[in-house]
């Protein structure tokens, strides 16, 4: 359960008042998100979700927030976020910045069929596209300099096949120049948990805050490891060739993400590799339930550097 902060039903009645959305039905904390606390919240005007940021710095939110709003404008299956009467999609509440965005229909899927590959392909070429008319940049904190501080950070407390596996990454993914592929806004965090659907329509994208501008084609790579690997590690042909088939059909990659594309896979195998090791690693206080394994990711990042990817 990773309801961090409490908020009471005057609290949240009196929150409510400086939003025009009616007057408070009901709420309830949600029990899967890790990084901040999640209520659904019903209104005699809706459903929504209310998120208090319990981790994420201040000068961030307005980039995710922002993200957003010009996704779900633009009729993309994200959350829009509600302004207050003074127009803020960001507000506080209990001392926490605050957001309270629409509640999307639908469920995330653990084991995902074809027609669900192909909507979540669609959905990310889509999130590309539109992406490029948002003027909002912000770095990627989990990007190339995070990776070679949290290895060196772990490396002194790891056994010698994880050193060794992550020294010869750290080697390899020295050769990739990330400025060469095309840049824009990316998801970066677009795993089976932030998609939701009903049955095999895509209904909501969810979770932007790992959203940053960095290479598109890394964005791929982490849906696909996420998405389209089997629990050997292995991608699933079929899964895979579908959610790339359907994300070029919005955009087609270029000579250089082709030629770097065996180093992007590994490099966002990598990244979710180390974060889940640093949290074995260094397990965060109360948080027992959701630390995810980093074997999966070993599996996933060994056979992307011993096997040729399958085409693109
Ligand atoms: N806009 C939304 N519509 C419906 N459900 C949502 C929405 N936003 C979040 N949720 C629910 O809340 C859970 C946690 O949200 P998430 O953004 O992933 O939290 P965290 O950033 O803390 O991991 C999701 O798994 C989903 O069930
Ligand atoms: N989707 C990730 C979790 C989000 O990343 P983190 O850096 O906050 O752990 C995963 O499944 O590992």
């Amino acid at each position: 359960m990773s309801v961090f902060t409490k908020v009471s039903h005057n609290e949240l009645r009196d929150f409510l008042k400086a939003y025009p959305v009616g007057e408070l039905i009901g709420y309830q904390g949600i029990g899967e998100g890790v990084e901040n606390t999640n209520y659904f919240v019903d209104t005699t005007d809706g459903r929504w979700v209310l998120t208090l940021f319990e981790r994420l710095n201040h000068e961030d939110l307005p980039f995710f927030l922002g993200l957003m709003d010009h996704l779900a404008g633009r009729g993309y299956p994200s959350a829009m976020p509600a302004r207050s009467r003074e127009g803020a999609n960001l507000t506080s509440l209990n001392g926490k910045p605050a957001a309270l965005v629409r509640r999307l229909v639908g469920q995330s899927v653990l084991f995902p069929n074809i027609a669900q590959c192909q909507a979540v392909g669609r959905a990310l070429g889509e999130l590309h596209v539109a992406g490029l008319s948002f003027a909002g940049r912000a770095d990627n904190t989990r990007g190339p300099a995070w990776r070679q501080a949290t290895a060196e950070t772990l490396l002194p407390r790891v056994d010698a096949a994880q050193r060794a596996l992550i020294e010869s990454e750290l080697a390899a993914q020295a050769q990739l120049d990330w400025a060469t592929l095309p840049q824009g806004v990316i998801h970066a965090d677009l795993f089976r948990d932030n998609v939701l659907f009903v049955e095999d329509r895509l209904t909501g994208v969810i979770d932007f805050y790992y959203a940053c501008t960095d290479a598109l084609a890394y964005d791929l790579a982490v849906t696909l490891n996420d998405w389209c690997t089997d629990p050997d590690g292995r991608p699933n042909p079929a899964r895979w060739q579908m959610m790339t088939l359907a994300y070029r059909g919005s955009r087609e990659l270029n000579a250089a993400e082709r030629a770097a594309w065996p180093l992007v896979l590994r490099a966002a195998a990598f990244r979710f590799y180390l974060s889940r090791l640093y949290d074995w690693t260094f397990p965060r206080e109360g948080d027992v339930v959701h630390v995810k394994d980093p074997e999966q990711y070993r599996r996933i990042l060994e056979w992307h550097r011993d096997q040729a990817p399958l085409p693109l």
